[in-house]
């Protein structure tokens, strides 16, 4: 973090429609949140019920129809103009013309950050991407273009982080390699996080806090606080404990799934 405050994200009676006056798409009904600073909160819920949609307003790239939204005192745009926020979508967005290394050290560059070669080839080394380093986008698989980018959004530091499914695409040994090792680089730093995934495993062990969302439009059915040890090693995950929470949050997604929603795992 530039600033070492951790900064809340609040929002506000926040709503987005998707369409022309009259044939409006509802996505987000009236929400209110504060998201603590130095947190990682997991978004779930039915498929097209939201989720993104309310990550893309957090990160500023979709503007509310009504209410606002503000990290400390910034607005979303604020914070991305000056490069405090990163995003990891799931369509990767990597530059075809560049290489993994260009890709990632674009992420140093992008948030202002000094040139640091050896601190690029850790970050491509963590998400597994060592042997790559020379190769562009499209010589990639769909899930290691995911890891480069994911390297992307980490190589500037951000303040705030924003992941879209970033692992949707990776294999299950390789996902949770990724979800053990890539946690402390942002706890390390005190980011703060906010997280979209269809696993509520992967919820449960990334996140301090899951926001379970109604079928579309969007809007808060249960908010549980994930009460494990930070650190969430190999004895907690097999923990009671663990497996209560991923119960009680697929129970409140069964409770509010929609016809064409995903199954609760
Ligand atoms: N730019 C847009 N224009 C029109 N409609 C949109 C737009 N973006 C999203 N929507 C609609 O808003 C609703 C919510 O979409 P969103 O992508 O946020 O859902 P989601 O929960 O992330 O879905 P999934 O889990 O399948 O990725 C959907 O009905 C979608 O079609």
């Amino acid at each position: 973090m530039t600033s070492g405050v951790q900064q809340d994200i609040t929002l506000q009676g926040v709503t987005k429609s998707f369409g022309a006056p009259g044939r409006q798409i509802e996505a987000v009904a009236p929400t209110d949140l504060v998201l603590q600073g130095g947190s990682m909160t997991a978004l779930v819920g039915p498929s097209g019920c939201g989720k993104s949609t309310l990550l893309r307003l957090i990160s500023g790239l979709e503007v509310p129809t009504r209410g606002q939204i503000r990290i400390g005192t910034e607005t979303p745009d604020q914070l991305r103009r000056r490069a405090g926020l990163a995003v990891a979508f799931q369509d990767a967005a990597l530059l075809p013309w560049r290489t993994v290394t260009g890709n990632v050290a674009l992420g140093r560059s992008l948030a202002h950050r000094p040139r640091d070669r050896a601190a690029v080839a850790e970050l491509i080394r963590l998400v597994g991407l060592s042997g790559f380093e020379r190769h562009r986008p499209a010589e990639l698989s769909g899930g290691m273009r995911q890891r480069a980018a994911i390297a992307r959004a980490l190589a500037g530091l951000p303040e705030l982080l924003l992941l879209d499914e970033p692992f949707g695409a990776v294999d299950e040994l390789t996902r949770d390699r990724l979800n053990t090792e890539l946690p402390p680089l942002w706890e390390a730093r005190g980011a703060t996080a906010v997280l979209v995934t269809h696993s509520v495993t992967e919820a449960v062990r990334l996140s301090d806090r899951i926001i379970v969302l109604t079928p579309r439009p969007a809007r808060v059915a249960a908010d549980i606080a994930v009460t494990l040890a930070r650190t969430r090693t190999a004895e907690v995950l097999a923990s009671d404990a663990f497996r209560a929470i991923c119960a009680q949050v697929s129970q409140a997604l069964r409770l509010h799934q929609a016809s064409e929603g995903i199954p609760a795992q």
